[in-house]
């Protein structure tokens, strides 16, 4: 241990300072604004929770991401949430399960992850989302995707881009029309994920290649699919995905990537990554997934999507225009500075006749009853 070990945080954790807190604070109101007026009613949950609870109420969600310990009081295992959408979809089966369906729900917090992600070593992001309750029809995936290009663009993204993906799709057709023993499924994923022709045909998945070309803008990759689903198994999700295309179309560019599964741990049929012009990598995702019930209860469809704006609220930071703010000098009048503050100025008091009104970053002075202008 050295001596200013103390200053430190650890790898991937940081402090937001004014700049960037104004501007978290300005995205997150801003996208808030956006999923209120869509009908989507604010919940607020815990940081921490029982482990369990977390990792089994949707299939696929995986605890190696989360940071664990153990509660003192309880002894049972706890768990920082890594997705606040799992705590949604309690609260969905649980607490709110009388209430009518479907069932609009939208959330803000921060998130942990034991590591970044890619390239982002970042363990601690903003998250931002809405979940659809009840539902995961094409109406419903329509809705979120619609709402996701509205809440970043509410949030300040500029020039929206959308990805669409199949999650379950060598699922579906493994277990029919492209049959595959159980063992090759996840190495045919896998080469798939990769974009590996050659490894996609050494693991048994030749039939899958086309697969590989159906990828691109939205219009040419959606008909290389249907030419590639001969047997009509995709029909139905073809059909959807062009359903979704027609409500967004103009709002966002397009594109399909049917095996794309990077950060899909959950959903099944329909699935979307969402993307800003002038912003490296993703800033959120969405889909549709199911909620596993109470046992001996069917599972709840859903739909929903979350982002992840903090590179939305860096540029942002950056961009901060100098703010109007008003220095008042020792024995000002206190009234005069009230009324200043109830129109719209940032008031910045001395303490003592040592404060100096430009060195505070105050943009004016107040002065024989009037804002005057510094410089
Ligand atoms: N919470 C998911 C996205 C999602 C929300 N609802 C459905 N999918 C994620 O962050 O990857």
């Amino acid at each position: 241990m050295h001596e200013n070990d103390r200053d430190l945080l650890p790898e991937g954790l940081g402090d937001r300072l004014p700049q960037q807190a104004w501007a978290s604070q300005t995205v997150r109101r801003a996208a808030h604004d956006v999923l209120a007026s869509h009908g989507y009613a604010r919940v607020e949950t815990p940081v921490l929770e029982f482990e369990k609870a977390l990792a089994s109420r949707m299939a696929g969600v995986r605890v190696r991401r989360m940071f664990r310990f153990m509660d003192p009081v309880s002894l049972r295992m706890l768990a920082m949430r890594s997705d606040i959408t799992a705590q949604v979809a309690r609260i969905a089966a649980t607490g709110l399960a009388p209430a009518p369906r479907p069932l609009r729900l939208s959330y803000s917090g921060q998130v942990m992850t034991v590591k970044g992600d890619g390239l982002d070593p970042a363990r601690e992001r903003l998250q931002i989302g809405a979940e659809l309750i009840g539902a995961d029809s094409t109406a419903a995936a329509a809705e979120v995707v619609e709402l996701a290009i509205e809440t970043l663009r509410g949030a300040g993204a500029k020039g929206v881009s959308v990805d669409f993906t199949l999650p379950d799709l060598v699922d579906t057709l493994s277990a029919g029309a492209l049959a595959l023993p159980a063992h090759q499924v996840e190495a045919v994923r896998e080469m798939l994920d990769a974009k590996d022709a050659g490894g996609l045909v050494d693991a048994g998945g030749a039939a899958y290649l086309p697969l590989l070309y159906a990828v691109g803008p939205f219009a040419s990759a959606i008909e290389q699919l249907a030419a590639f689903d001969v047997d009509g198994v995709l029909a139905s999700r073809i059909a959807a995905l062009r359903a979704i295309a027609a409500r967004v179309e103009g709002k966002a560019r397009l594109t399909l990537d049917p095996s794309e599964r990077h950060g899909f741990e959950y959903q099944s049929w329909f699935g979307f990554t969402i993307y800003a012009d002038g912003i490296p990598g993703s800033l959120g995702r969405g889909g549709t997934y199911e909620i596993l019930g109470q046992a001996g209860r069917d599972p709840e469809p859903a739909t929903g999507f979350s982002l992840y704006p903090d590179p939305l609220v860096e540029t942002l930071a950056s961009e901060a225009g100098e703010e109007r703010r008003l220095f008042l000098p020792l024995g000002h009048d206190r009234e005069l500075a009230a009324r200043q503050r109830a129109v719209g100025w940032v008031t910045v008091a001395a303490l003592s006749e040592a404060d100096d009104a430009i060195a505070l970053s105050c943009s004016h002075r107040l002065e024989g009853g009037e804002a005057v202008p510094l410089s």
